[in-house]
């Protein structure tokens, strides 16, 4: 089974790429990287109190304090009995008196409403109704509920075990979420994270003699969930592919349909159509492409949006039909060395996690190298995907020499005979000189080792990047000898259609597409499904 997976996924066999020219000097010396790389702003909160002195003490103006008797002070407090009631004051004693008796009225009451019940009712399924103090009159309903509600503390106090915290969080996805200190917690009102209310069916307090448990441990019978789990159907790879290219295609059709309303196709719409194709980053070539198939199929006729769909899927997969092709594994080789480069944020380090699981979930041995050595939270993202896909893990220090630890890594991987070793590397505009260099540096290094290694370059693209991806593979493809593409951030941009025009431009092979976060969230390049997807038709 685990083979039949790798076969759809990859193929096996020799790569059809020109081995990267090797046998250049290893360079291993350490560096720091000169460039600046984007750093978040932690943004700090300041709350500023007052505190406010109380009234000075009563002292005569002598500095003298006045003597007065203790009757002095009673009368001048206490104002004499018959004076309470017009002042709407009632002495404690007499509130007293009334709570005592409105507690006895309300035991008669609820006394009376228990005879009504039934014996036979088993206590679980008394009706609410019956057994409402309100209803049955044992309580009085609040006159006034705002004035209530007035009263109520403006705080509820937050127990410190109730918040979540980032050991709750589970380890779903490699990002962890990071739960501001108790103080910080949004409220339920503000629409954050509220701190869990405590349920019913938790144990709150250990029974005598129970032992003391951990926190997020309880003593007790077992908790039955009080609300049944609805799990969501699963959707299938083209369902998922269609909602990630939504925006793409509802953009794409919407200006098709608008531009075809009632309109024969003449040379005027013939033109609109080539020019909306090339705004939606289609690329002059499919444009024309499309435009000149409709022409000759139905100029003069009338022509409705779906017409035109249909024209630009068939058009568009047939340009991609040849770049969509498996990622060839050279098992011959061990380990097969795939090296991610792109530009920052790209997706290399989660395409990479994606990658991982397919792999070792097919039973192959895998090795992860943090070759990015110039952000720490890059090598810790990485290791944390090591771990959930039970990858082999090497790292070192930060701004160590990246090129140094792509060759300790594939010396690793051969020792402990890793199947594959995937290489992250740091992001890097295409237009940074120096770092470009050191790309060319890690592949020299690798071909040292191996004259055919890294036996893929692989280069992830962002979608969202629109025209610019088109130069980006250019320059990597001359620095690194990329040898096959993988397109990200599919999902959630209007600008997928690029994908067209770079496979139209550069011929490489495009091996999967990301269109999530999620690990499952990479597949395989299928061209009639990307084409179906986003001229908006069914599969
Ligand atoms: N929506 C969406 N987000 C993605 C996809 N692939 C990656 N991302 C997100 O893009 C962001 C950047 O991804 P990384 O994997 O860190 O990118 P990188 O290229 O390694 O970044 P650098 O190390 O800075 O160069 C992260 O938030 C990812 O979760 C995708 O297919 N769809």
């Amino acid at each position: 089974m685990a083979l039949s997976f790798i076969k759809k996924v990859f193929t096996f066999g020799k790569p059809a790429e020109e081995p990267v020219p090797a046998a250049v000097e290893r360079e291993l010396e350490p560096r720091s990287r000169d460039e600046d790389l984007p750093v978040a702003d932690d943004p700090v909160l300041a709350e500023e109190m007052d505190t406010a002195g109380g009234p000075a003490a009563d002292i005569d103006e002598g500095g003298v304090e006045a003597t007065v008797s203790e009757d002095d002070v009673e009368s001048a407090i206490l104002p004499a009995a018959d004076q309470l009631s017009d002042m709407g004051v009632v002495p404690l004693s007499l509130l007293e008196a009334e709570a005592a008796a409105e507690a006895e009225a309300e035991s008669q009451t609820v006394a009376e409403t228990v005879t009504e019940i039934p014996a036979s009712v088993p206590l679980k399924h008394l009706p609410h109704e019956a057994a409402d103090p309100v209803e049955t009159g044992a309580l009085e309903q609040p006159a006034d509920l705002e004035e209530i509600v007035e009263k109520l503390p403006e705080e509820v106090p937050t127990e410190p075990d109730e918040i979540p915290t980032e050991d709750d969080a589970g380890l779903d996805s490699p990002y962890q979420p990071i739960s501001p200190p108790a103080g910080e917690m949004p409220g339920r009102a503000e629409g954050g994270i509220a701190p869990a209310e405590p349920s019913e069916t938790t144990v709150a307090e250990p029974e005598t003699g129970s032992p003391i448990l951990p926190r997020g441990f309880a003593t007790g019978p077992k908790v039955v969930e009080s609300e049944p789990v609805v799990l969501q159907p699963k959707l299938s790879w083209f369902q998922r592919l269609r909602i990630g290219l939504a925006r793409t295609s509802s953009q794409l059709t919407g200006q098709i349909a608008a531009l075809f309303t009632k309109r024969k196709l003449d040379d005027e719409t013939l033109q609109d159509l080539e020019d909306l194709l090339i705004q939606a980053d289609l690329g002059v070539e499919t444009a024309m492409r499309v435009t000149d198939t409709l022409s000759s199929e139905r100029y003069g006729k009338d022509v409705t949006g779906e017409d035109v769909s249909r024209i630009m899927a068939s058009e568009i997969a047939k340009v991609l039909k040849p770049v969509a092709r498996p990622l060839q594994l050279d098992l011959s080789h061990k380990p097969h060395v795939i090296l991610v480069v792109g530009v920052n944020g790209t997706g290399k380090t989660t395409t990479i996690g994606k990658l991982a699981a397919k792999l070792s979930g097919a039973g192959l041995k895998v090795m992860l190298a943090a070759g990015d050595t110039f952000r720490a939270a890059a090598i810790e993202q990485l290791k944390i995907w090591a771990d959930r896909t039970n990858s082999e893990f090497i790292g070192t220090k930060l701004g160590a020499d990246a090129a140094g630890l792509a060759y300790d890594a594939f010396e690793q991987a051969k020792a402990k005979k890793c199947d594959v070793l995937i290489v992250d590397t740091a992001g890097r505009l295409q237009n940074k000189a120096e770092l470009m260099a050191e790309l060319e540096k890690i592949v020299r290094v690798l071909g040292k080792l191996d004259p055919d290694a890294p036996h893929t370059v692989l280069q992830t693209l962002d979608a969202t990047t629109g025209q610019n991806a088109l130069s980006q593979v250019e320059i990597f493809r001359n620095v690194a000898g990329v040898n096959g593409l993988i397109m990200t951030k599919l999902d959630g941009t209007a600008r997928g259609g690029i994908l067209v025009a770079i496979s139209a431009k550069h011929k490489l092979p495009v091996y999967f597409i990301g269109v999530g976060e999620g690990v499952e969230d990479l597949e395989p390049f299928e061209a009639e499904d990307f084409a179906h997807a986003i001229a908006g038709l069914g599969q």
